[in-house]
């Protein structure tokens, strides 16, 4: 099964002590997933933007627990069913790698007395031993967990495990299969062991104080969990690997010497071929990668082309200063964005192995982030086709199936879900409980009203495990709500991986459309209206726009309400004409100047064209599922289309 390098971005809030003005909106700006850049304080591309798309985003205000939620849960999840999964961080020196992963020894130390600072390692290891622990499990039980720890230093391999640290050799086997011979993989029964072996091998690692950063690491670091799993007698193994990447340096730059130079000039010529083989892998013209140029490349082979699930955390700082190395690694993350892994898992026939995860976002208002939004969770809920929900809590209760929206949440306004004021119907309701129940069952509503599109193309076998995130932002005394859907099925390896095919390709197409918008320089623009009208004695100089921004906006700007201008033949040719121009362009809050179109049908609208493509004529619109039995004729009605 082909699965695409998940590729995060992590933003480090600007240190108080470092002095460094943190960006504004104008330098740097973002989204759940996308940045937009504007390198400013580059000579040579003075005033350009550049927008840059990931699978997520974490802002300055995000914490370890929803990094390792949103990056690497999914993959535990996976690893138990027989997967190999590799998380790696990647970016400039100082930009928080060690810090996000958790393999500082600080961050180590901190995991030790269960800080809520400790990186994602500690909880990784935290997650491996409550499975190892839980007899709930009954098919899949993990029964022996080991350690490895490897160092690559000045393009060389050791070993940190070992009694004394020693070097690795790295060969290749006839079909190129890179083999690294006795590794030293220290068993570990508890999470206490597993953490103190990581601080001691920690200890042996090269790290320097530099003029970036008071403990940086001078070597790549690559941890490897090495699961052995158990289903009914069959015993397999599953890897996890932990890559902290030394951080690429501007040694010249920096007016660095010495030993440190050195180290900074093996750091770069290990990242520079990582960034060929990323480069190659992405290129259909090249039939060879060049793994060998690097013993890091080596090393990483099966992460980046290989059996591993893999997720690039990109790590970038939120100073002015570091606007150009930023945007140097976004451009790098963003190429490894389109690589492959093939991945398999270890069992032969596994039960429930094809596992898939994927974010559906609906199309909706922009979002607009302030450093106040509060994160709100619906727990877990399971159903199923047959409408029958399950709690986290175990109990069940079915989901009516022909009742309307309305009835089943009569305070709920079905917009909350896309992109209404969660607060502002929130002050509606009475008691927390009673808002969980009501939205989470108008999610699995809207998620089966989803699967239900491509019944025909799925067994009714599968299960469907389905959380929503929402998000409560301010901006300016406004609220709007973000959300999205994370979707995990469960079922024979057939149906689950045709569902995860129908599902990936579909919601790429939504992000891809949602992408295409003009979010980030809508986004940008309001923000500088409002700073306009903020400062209105202060004369605001206009920035010069890429050109690929300002066709953007151009695009969106120019997006009008068709208007019939007659009722000669001509005339209503070119109205149905802009019309559907019009429905195969508009955005969700353009759609809804549409007579008759509101926050729901506009959506469904979306959707369906994000799913299908463009609409050929106004007689698609009866096949968009979701709407209203008499919408179509309603709406030539009342668009004077009939
Ligand atoms: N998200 C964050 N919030 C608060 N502090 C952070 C964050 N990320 C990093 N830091 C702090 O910034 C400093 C540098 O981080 P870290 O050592 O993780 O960077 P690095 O990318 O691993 O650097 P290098 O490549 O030089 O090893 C550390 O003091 C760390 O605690």
């Amino acid at each position: 099964m082909d699965a695409p390098v998940k590729v995060q971005v992590r933003i480090k809030p600007s240190s108080k002590w470092n002095n460094l003005p943190p960006y504004s909106n104008d330098d740097l700006l973002n989204d759940e997933d996308s940045i937009l850049v504007k390198l400013s304080s580059t000579k040579v591309e003075f005033n350009q933007e550049k927008e840059f798309h990931f699978d997520h985003v974490y802002d300055i205000n995000c914490n370890q627990k929803e990094v390792f939620e949103k990056s690497t849960l999914p993959l535990l999840n996976q690893l138990i069913f027989g997967y190999n999964v590799t998380v790696m961080a990647y970016g400039p020196t100082g930009s928080g790698k060690s810090y996000t992963l958790g393999t500082a020894n600080s961050n180590v130390e901190l995991a030790c007395s269960n800080h809520d600072d400790a990186g994602l390692l500690a909880q990784i290891v935290t997650w491996i031993f409550s499975k190892k622990t839980d007899s709930s499990e009954e098919q899949y039980q993990i029964s022996k967990v080991q350690i490895s720890f490897l160092e690559i230093y000045k393009e060389e391999i050791f070993d940190l495990l070992s009694p004394v640290v020693s070097k690795i050799e790295v060969k290749n086997d006839k079909v190129e299969n890179v083999i690294m011979e006795n590794i030293t993989d220290v068993e570990v029964h508890n999470q206490e062991k597993a953490l103190h072996l990581i601080r001691k091998a920690n200890l042996r690692r090269q790290v320097k104080k530099t003029k970036s950063n008071d403990s940086s690491s001078r070597s790549h670091a690559i941890i490897s969990l090495k699961l052995e799993i158990q289903r009914n007698g069959e015993i397999r193994h599953a890897v996890f690997k932990i890559v902290d990447l030394a951080g690429s340096e501007a040694v010249a730059k920096d007016g660095t010497t010495g030993e440190i130079k050195n180290e900074g000039i093996f750091i770069n010529k290990g990242l520079l071929a990582l960034g060929k083989v990323i480069n190659a892998l992405n290129s259909k013209n090249v039939s060879h990668i060049p793994h060998r140029e690097s013993v890091l490349t080596r090393a990483l082979k099966d992460s980046l082309s290989g059996n591993s699930l893999t997720v690039l955390i990109c790590c970038v700082k939120a100073d002015v200063q570091s606007i150009p190395t930023t945007s140097a690694a976004l451009q790098f993350a963003s190429k490894a964005r389109a690589i492959k892994t093939k991945v398999q898992s270890s069992f032969k026939t596994p039960l429930k192995p094809a596992l898939v995860q994927v974010q559906f976002k609906t199309p909706g208002k922009t979002h607009f982030k302030t450093p106040k939004c509060t994160p709100w969770r619906t727990p877990f809920a399971t159903i199923e086709r047959n409408r029958k929900v399950m709690t986290p809590g175990g109990s069940s209760f079915a989901v009516p199936e022909q009742l309307a929206m309305s009835e089943k949440c009569p305070n709920l306004d079905e917009s909350v879900l896309v992109s209404g004021s969660f607060k502002r119907n929130l002050s509606k309701l009475s008691d927390s409980e009673d808002i969980e129940n009501r939205i989470q069952k108008a999610v699995m509503e809207r998620v089966d009203s989803f699967l239900e599109g491509f019944k025909d193309k799925l067994a009714h076998s599968l299960l469907v495990n389905c959380s929503q995130r929402l998000s409560c932002q301010s901006l300016l005394g406004e609220n709007a709500t973000s959300n999205s859907y994370q979707i995990t099925s469960y079922g024979s390896e057939p149906d689950a991986l045709n569902l995860t095919s129908v599902l990936t390709d579909s919601i790429s197409q939504i992000n891809d459309g949602r992408r295409r918008s003009t979010r980030l320089a809508e986004k940008r623009q309001t923000l500088s209206n409002v700073t306009t009208k903020e400062n209105d004695s202060k004369l605001v100089v206009p920035t010069p726009r890429s050109s690929s921004t300002r066709k953007n906006v151009k695009r969106a700007s120019t997006l009008s309400l068709p208007i019939p201008e007659g009722k000669s033949e001509q005339n209503i040719a070119k109205y149905k004409k802009d019309m559907l121009d019009y429905l195969n362009r508009a955005s969700q809050s353009q759609m809804q100047k549409l007579p008759s179109i509101g926050p729901k049908a506009g959506h469904s609208i979306i959707t369906y064209r994000n799913l299908n493509g463009s609409f050929n004529d106004l007689e698609t619109l009866k096949l968009v599922p979701g709407l209203r039995k008499n919408f179509h004729e309603n709406f030539l009605k009342v668009n004077f289309l009939d």
